[in-house]
């Protein structure tokens, strides 16, 4: 290990989240739940727990309305009753969180703190981030408009690592009118044990890396089971050697048979090869509804292949390593700059988990043969094979109609892309009401200008046959007049 990589990156540390852009919401008195609790001095188990209203709709008493009053125990993001933990270095995946307790299932662990952000900002941060060559991610959603950024300023939550079989989850508590997010045991914890929940992580581009996490069950990539890199990526397996192909050649419109087909390319023959082409994101996942947005992960572009060559890669997988270093949460530390982890994929696995199976690898395909399957009639031409000039603009006309639609819908789904592929569902996190609108607004005028412009091209082949054609009942130039829609 390199001497620098024995230091903590440089960022401030915080126990509160930190709101630059708007300000800390403040509770109306009328948004206050009061909890049914009734604190008796001989039995603390009667203080607001698991049993508490407000508990069981994770949110937090509200100091000076509880009726437990300081008995309360409803209120652990606000007094940061946290498990103890320590921090360590691991081997490959940079600094990691473990337990420093025997640690409950369903225990509060700890908060994620960052700094709020909007979602553009956050969007902003990521490509900054990107560009600056930081790997790690940290920026998670908070709900459809806003993020937490805990590059800069965090809680040690920041260091907790993914694992597709993980022990912790993220959790959303309503704080004194806030949203907050906790890290929280899935299981009992037993103390030694590194803490991980699933990222949940999203794709949208850029290196795919590689997920260390040891778990059987691992997905092989951080990210491998969102829709951005399922579209992109197609795996498979031989033996022990896992493989990914990117950038598969989509169908022609004019063909049936793809215009390129699954790797010609073998294995390629030099044992490593780095990967990151594109920008990358991430996404968390406790379920949908946490995720992290793009943050530089992999933005090392460190050997870049033209976008449209397919490659195999195979893929290596290395256990998680043992903890060298160990600080404690109140330790101070020395901070250096943190040295870039390049991400190598080699030929063999030498340890951690074996292959996916075949059948989960098909699964993995499933976005990329529905974009294959899909195909576009190319109005220009159609417009070409017409004799009627007038006909012509017309199918010109909607063309441009139609193509308009699909950019604004196209534009709008960028927007809304995180909520839509996170299925959220409860109202703090489903897509704002008037996005939402224009989304079906938008949708809805795709569609028919879709519509139009296949019926006006129907008009114009079925009833607009050229004179000279009518006449004489051939074709006057010897060109394709009809088409077969
Ligand atoms: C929130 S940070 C976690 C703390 C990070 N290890 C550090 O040293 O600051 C997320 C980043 O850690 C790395 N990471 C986390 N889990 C990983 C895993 N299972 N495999 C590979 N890298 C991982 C990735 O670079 C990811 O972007």
């Amino acid at each position: 290990m390199d001497q620098e990589s024995e230091f903590l990156p440089q960022y401030e540390h915080i126990q509160q989240n930190e709101f630059s852009y708007r300000k800390h919401k403040k509770q109306k008195e009328e948004d206050i739940a009061i909890c049914e609790c009734k604190f008796d001095q001989n039995d603390p188990e009667s203080a607001c727990s698991e049993r508490c209203l407000n508990w069981l709709t994770s949110t937090e008493c509200t100091p000076g309305y509880c009726p437990c009053d300081i008995h309360c125990k409803n209120q652990k993001f606000q007094k940061c009753e946290y498990a103890k933990t320590l921090l360590v270095k691991t081997e490959g995946r940079g600094w990691g969180l473990i337990a420093d307790e025997d640690i409950e299932a369903g225990q509060f662990i700890i908060e994620y703190c960052g700094e709020v952000i909007s979602w553009k900002e956050a969007r902003r941060r990521s490509h900054f981030y990107e560009s600056l060559g930081l790997k790690d991610a940290y920026i998670i959603s908070l709900n459809a408009v806003e993020s937490i950024d805990a590059t800069r300023k965090g809680s040690h939550a920041r260091f907790i690592n993914h694992s597709c079989q993980p022990n912790c989850e993220t959790r959303k508590w309503h704080v004194m009118g806030e949203i907050r997010v906790g890290i929280f045991a899935k299981q009992d914890i037993p103390i030694g044990t590194e803490l991980s929940y699933d990222y949940n992580f999203e794709w949208y581009g850029g290196a795919k890396v590689r997920c260390l996490c040891g778990a059987a069950s691992c997905s092989g990539f951080l990210g491998a089971k969102s829709r951005g890199f399922q579209e992109d990526t197609y795996l498979w397996e031989d033996d022990d050697d896992r493989y990914s192909v990117e950038k598969i050649p989509l169908y022609d419109s004019a063909e049936d048979e793809p215009l390129s087909k699954l790797p010609r390319t073998s294995s390629p023959t030099s044992e490593l090869r780095e990967i990151s082409e594109y920008p990358m994101s991430i996404n968390t996942d406790n379920g949908p509804e946490n995720y992290f947005r793009p943050a530089g992960v992999g933005d090392m572009a460190l050997d870049p292949e033209p976008v449209d060559q397919t490659v195999a890669y195979p893929v290596k997988y290395e256990a998680a390593g043992e903890s060298k270093n160990v600080y404690s949460q109140d330790t101070p530390q020395p901070f250096a700059p943190k040295s870039a982890v390049i991400s190598r994929i080699r030929k063999h696995q030498i340890g951690g988990p074996r292959s996916i199976p075949r059948k989960r690898l098909k699964n993995i395909s499933v976005g990329k043969s529905k974009q294959v399957a899909e195909k576009r009639m190319d109005a220009k031409r159609v417009a070409e094979l017409l004799s009627l000039k007038e006909a012509k603009q017309e199918v010109l006309i909607y063309e441009d109609l139609k193509n308009d639609a699909a950019s604004e819908l196209a534009n709008l789904y960028s927007e809304i892309r995180p909520a839509i592929e996170e299925h959220e569902r409860d109202s703090q996190d489903s897509v704002a009401t008037s996005v939402a609108e224009k989304w079906i607004e938008a949708s809805c005028m795709k569609l028919k200008a879709d519509f139009d412009l296949y019926s006006c091209i129907i008009k114009n082949v079925a009833y607009n046959i050229p004179k000279s054609q009518n006449q004489t009942g051939t074709d006057v130039d010897g060109d394709v007049k009809y088409l077969g829609i």
